[in-house]
């Protein structure tokens, strides 16, 4: 629970960083410029003051209406009072563009950008948020399209945010000799490296100085119609979803925190490293889960659980995450309607009224497959009643609707609509199916071969469906029929789906149904599908999302991984995703990959193995930045007790919300490498994390593309036929 504070000395108010001590400095323009940032930083400080000061006006009374308005708003000033956080490492501003004189009515030609907006005391602005139209052509002006832009300014900061330099590109070829280093876009390219190679200290960074034209285009597409980001690994897809995300809680506000934004991830451990994103943005209310914790299932996966986790027998999961279920289930749950075989005799003091049993046939027929199951029971009550009353004015009587529904509840149409039109919970409807070959058999229709349904039924069925553990398959399947009873309200006004290619249609039909009349940002690789019930489509992803308009963009260009990494994972592909395009990396480092053999394959020597990883892992600990270690599910924890044994301290990944802060060398199960990024990455034994599972050589590419800087691969165990034959050494 949340503690909203009403009283300026309380929290959230957080302390707030002064201004830095610096050594003087010589050049005019960044003492001009980091005054700038002096100024700023005050007015924001100044800005967050008076959000806290400010008392929240709470209306006497005690109903809940009133409780809920006063919750709001002191929710609201809370939320703003939190944006408004200057954060000790975030600089507030990491731009500037000069527009030709008199480009921007009401405000200067010159303006800074920063993560948000700041105004002095005045009200005129000093920072301008960097999700502004005016702010645009920082991101998308080039010398032949330069949008009215003489000048674009872009800074350097420490990494206590201090600006230490800044450089400039002239658009229009006006500028100095000196200023005009190449517009064309060297500078641009020399500021997207260092950005992308400044060493990782944990979670995920934003973007925001350096955002592309392609991403930008996505980032600020409309709401409508929902979009689909097909990209090969770092091409910056979790990041656009995120900078998306603050993108459209910026101009469509209101909208979407009525039904709220929420942000779905593959695990804890990708949840965990993505969390400081949004609010570095200034976005502190935005849900991020995983699938199962949304479907309100939580604790059916851990903290080293996964979106596509298979707990039960492999088969029986992939086949209960099939889109074929849902007809499965529609029927399953229909066929509890049965065919009435007696009327009702209604009595009423001395009079007695009938409906017989095929007029209660029609009406069941008549509803049957019209309505949800649950408001059907009531439905089919009414007409009963309703047939009541018409026999009741035929004899003159002038019922009312009271009276109707006193017919409804009655004993006679109670007993009736219980025993045609029974009750039931999802879990009475799943335990039966799975339980009861005949009635799976009944309601697999055609829809399911008897291979299937004899996989897909319970091989030692639980004592009831109270007792009954679900597993995470089977829990989604609750979720459908859940709606299937009584219909979900689905008002989330935008969902961003991350690693969407490992969904189930079922999970993806959970997922569009919460968001009926919102819209979706889906991301993902095919080439990265990892789970056994991935559908391999985009076009299938939107049909189950119930979002067929959905835009699909396609990216290749690489922002994560050097060239020569990705060349040698690309060699994966025509095996993994055949139809997909080569990705490319924007940097090339001649010395990124190395391998190493550790002991001939036929002479397998544990010792001698975990030598040439600690070697390796070590060498990687010698550059900057973050190093993980990645190895198959099963080996992981035993090669890390090599490790330490060997003096080299680690955190295992899964273990803790934050091990990835927690120590320099992260230790990485396979199952949980997707999505995150490490400056170095030593891979161990890619034959044994092939091996661990069905779509073992996707998982392969999956590792082989987590490196910003070094790939180091350590095998003793031939390695798969594609990566054989490499120069390197
Ligand atoms: N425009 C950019 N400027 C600076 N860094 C960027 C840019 N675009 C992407 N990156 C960086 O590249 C890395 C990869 O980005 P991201 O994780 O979003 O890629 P992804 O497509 O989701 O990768 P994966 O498919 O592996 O999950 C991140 O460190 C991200 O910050």
């Amino acid at each position: 629970m949340i503690e909203y504070v009403t009283t300026p000395a309380g929290r959230p108010h957080e302390p707030q960083p002064a201004e830095p001590d610096r050594p003087h400095d010589p050049d005019p323009e960044l003492r001009t410029e980091r005054a700038f940032l002096d100024t700023a930083r005050a007015a924001l400080r100044r800005m967050h003051a008076d959000v806290v000061a400010t008392e929240t006006p709470l209306i006497g009374g005690e109903d809940n209406d009133e409780r809920f308005t006063n919750e709001s708003n002191l929710r609201a000033r809370w939320l703003r009072a939190q944006s408004l956080v200057d954060l000790p490492d975030v600089p507030l501003f990491f731009g500037r563009i000069d527009y030709d004189a008199g480009t921007v009515a009401e405000a200067a030609d010159r303006i800074h950008i920063g993560r948000r907006h700041v105004h002095d005391e005045a009200g005129a602005p000093l920072v301008i948020d960097w999700r502004a139209r005016v702010s645009v052509p920082f991101y998308r002006a080039t010398r032949t399209d330069r949008q009215h832009v003489h000048r674009r300014r872009r800074y350097g900061f420490s990494d206590a945010a201090d600006l230490t330099a800044y450089d400039d590109e002239i658009l229009d070829g006006t500028g100095t000799a000196s200023d005009a280093i190449d517009a064309g876009s060297t500078e641009a390219d020399a500021f997207l490296r260092a950005e992308i190679e400044r060493p990782r200290t944990g979670p995920m960074r934003d973007i925001v100085a350096t955002i592309q034209p392609e991403q930008d285009d996505l980032v600020r597409a409309p709401l409508q119609p929902s979009i689909c980001v097909q990209g090969a690994p770092g091409t910056g897809k979790t990041a656009i979803g995120l900078h998306r995300i603050a993108y459209l809680l910026y101009t469509e506000r209101e909208r979407l925190s009525r039904g709220g934004v929420v942000i779905v991830g593959p695990n804890r451990s990708f949840l965990s490293y993505i969390r400081k994103v949004l609010p570095a943005l200034g976005e502190v209310d935005v849900r991020q889960t995983t699938v199962e914790e949304l479907l309100g299932q939580p604790g059916t996966v851990g903290t080293a659980g996964a979106a596509g986790t298979v707990t039960g027998d492999p088969r029986a999961e992939q086949l209960k995450g099939d889109a074929r279920m849902a007809a499965v289930l529609l029927r399953a749950l229909w066929l509890h309607v049965g065919t009435p075989t007696e009327g009702i005799l209604y009595t009423k003091g001395a009079n007695r009224y009938r409906v017989h049993d095929y007029a209660v046939q029609e009406i069941v027929e008549s509803l049957r497959g019209a309505t949800r199951y649950a408001p059907g029971r009531n439905s089919l009550a009414q007409r009963i009643a309703h047939e009541v009353l018409v026999l009741m004015e035929r004899r003159g009587e002038s019922p009312d609707d009271r009276v109707q529904n006193a017919v409804a509840r009655s004993r006679p149409v109670k007993a009736l609509v219980d025993q045609v039109w029974p009750k039931v919970t999802p879990e009475q409807v799943l335990f039966r199916l799975l339980s009861d070959a005949a009635f799976l058999a009944a309601a697999a229709g055609a829809d399911l071969a008897e291979d299937e349904r004899a996989e897909l039924a319970w091989a030692k069925p639980p004592r009831s469906a109270k007792s009954a553990k679900w597993s995470p398959a089977e829990l989604v399947l609750l979720d459908e029929l859940t709606d299937l009873i009584e219909r979900r309200a689905g008002s989330l006004g935008h969902l961003v789906v991350d690693e969407a290619q490992d969904l189930s249609a079922m999970q993806l039909r959970a997922l569009g149904r919460r968001c009926r009349t919102g819209s979706a940002t889906v991301l993902g690789d095919l080439a990265q599908a990892t789970s056994a019930w991935t559908t391999g489509s985009w076009e299938q992803v939107f049909e189950h999302l119930e979002m067929p308009g959905t835009r699909l963009v396609e990216l290749e260009r690489g922002f994560r991984v050097p060239g020569e990494i990705i060349d040698f994972a690309a060699r994966l592909l025509p095996t993994i995703a055949p139809a997909l395009g080569r990705p490319t990396g924007i940097r090339s480092l001649p010395d990124a990959l190395r391998i190493s053999s550790a002991r001939p394959a036929a002479s397998p020597d544990p010792q001698g193995f975990l030598d040439s990883l600690a070697d390796a892992c070590r060498n990687a600990l010698a550059g900057e930045g973050s190093v993980a270690m990645i190895a198959a599910d099963a080996d992981v924890a035993e090669l890390r007790a090599g490790l330490l044994d060997r003096n080299l301290p680690s955190a295992l990944l899964g273990s803790a919300d934050d091990a990835m802060e927690t120590a320099r060398l992260v230790c990485v199960p396979a199952m949980l490498a997707k999505g995150l990024e490490f400056d170095a990455v030593v891979v161990a034994e890619p034959a044994r994390i092939v091996a661990a599972e069905p779509r073992g050589m996707a998982r392969l590419y999956v590792v082989l593309t987590r490196a910003v800087t070094s790939l180091h691969v350590v095998h003793a165990e031939p390695l798969p036929a594609e990566l054989r034959d490499t120069a390197v050494g």
